[in-house]
């Protein structure tokens, strides 16, 4: 069996009479990026809130880098680094004084403080904003800071609360391809996020997370295989779907949810017809029931 570097077993959480978390069993295994994948509200702050100590689970066990999250929080402590939505930076100070003194604050000497800081300002591509005040920073640049913050005193586990969250594209795939390189590190790296396509691209493993409990986990070509094999959908002119339904991809069936497109009430005669891979979204969309038919 291979190294499990986070395992919970029958995990709870309530917050009164609202159930949480209804019963969470994860296995990561370490040195791989786990993605927690769900909607607002899906209780996906609150697990990596357990797993990191700062919040207590009502039942079930915790396991992370081998230390039992119950008998030795210390232990857990001591493996992880956890970033949130929130870039926890102090605005008032440049990025390097940031990392500098988070140094200082982990027991480095000075000369081994400026060469640190100096490291993780160069590897996430800050060096020339190093003496900028941090308020002047964009989101994505608070964000690689906050990052490179978690990331002082380098733990096995790294805990990632919607990491990309609010940011744009070049900013996100910036942050995507950092995490890549942690995790070619060894570093285990569980992220949370509603972004289908960032679990598709980062994790080696994703759990769907809805109303508190896994409603599916594996790599995003399991989850996609579980839809369906194809998606039918019908185009207007102006590119925008119409209509999408899945089919398992046989001549068959590909002509039933043609015959179902074609006759459907209000179609255009002029619709175009093209046949895909499902998305995340699909799979996502069919795994909390949150529709009957693929997504459009
Ligand atoms: N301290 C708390 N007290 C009461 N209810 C809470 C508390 N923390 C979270 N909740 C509730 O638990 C549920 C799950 O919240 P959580 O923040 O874990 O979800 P999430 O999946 O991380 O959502 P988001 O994507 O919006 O961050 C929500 O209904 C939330 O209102």
């Amino acid at each position: 069996m291979k190294n499990l570097a986070i395992e919970t077993v029958g995990l709870r959480k309530r917050y009164g009479s609202n159930t949480v978390l209804d019963g969470i069993d994860l296995a990561v295994p370490a040195g791989t990026v786990f993605a927690l994948l769900g909607p607002n509200g899906a209780g996906k702050t609150t697990l990596i809130h357990i797993l990191s100590t700062l919040t207590a689970a009502d039942e079930g066990t915790v396991q992370v880098n081998g230390y039992n999250l119950a008998a030795d929080p210390n232990g857990v402590r001591s493996s992880i680094s956890l970033t949130g939505q929130f870039a926890a930076v102090d605005g008032s100070l440049t990025g390097k004084e940031n990392l500098r003194m988070l140094c200082r604050l982990c027991g480095l000497t000075a000369a081994q403080s400026r060469a640190r800081a100096d490291e993780l300002l160069a590897a996430f591509d800050l060096t020339a904003s190093a003496n900028k005040y941090v308020r002047t920073y964009s989101g994505g640049m608070q964000r690689r800071l906050d990052l490179a913050l978690s990331l002082v005193t380098p733990r096995p586990v790294l805990f990632l609360d919607e990491p990309t969250t609010g940011l744009d594209a070049v900013s996100r795939r910036a942050l995507w391809s950092i995490i890549e390189q942690l995790r070619l590190q060894g570093i285990t790296i569980l992220l949370t996020t509603q972004y289908l396509e960032e679990a598709d691209e980062l994790a080696d493993q994703i759990a769907v997370l809805a109303d508190g409990r896994i409603v599916a986990t594996g790599t995003a070509e399991a989850l996609k295989s579980r839809v369906g094999g194809e998606v039918i959908e019908l185009r207007d002119e102006s590119d925008d779907v119409l209509h999408a339904i899945a089919t398992d991809g046989t001549i068959v069936d590909v002509n039933r949810a043609l015959h179902e497109a074609l006759t459907m009430r209000g179609m255009p005669a002029n619709a175009k017809v093209s046949i895909r891979k499902p998305s995340m979204e699909d799979v996502f969309l069919a795994l909390t029931n949150k529709a009957t038919e693929v997504a459009v």
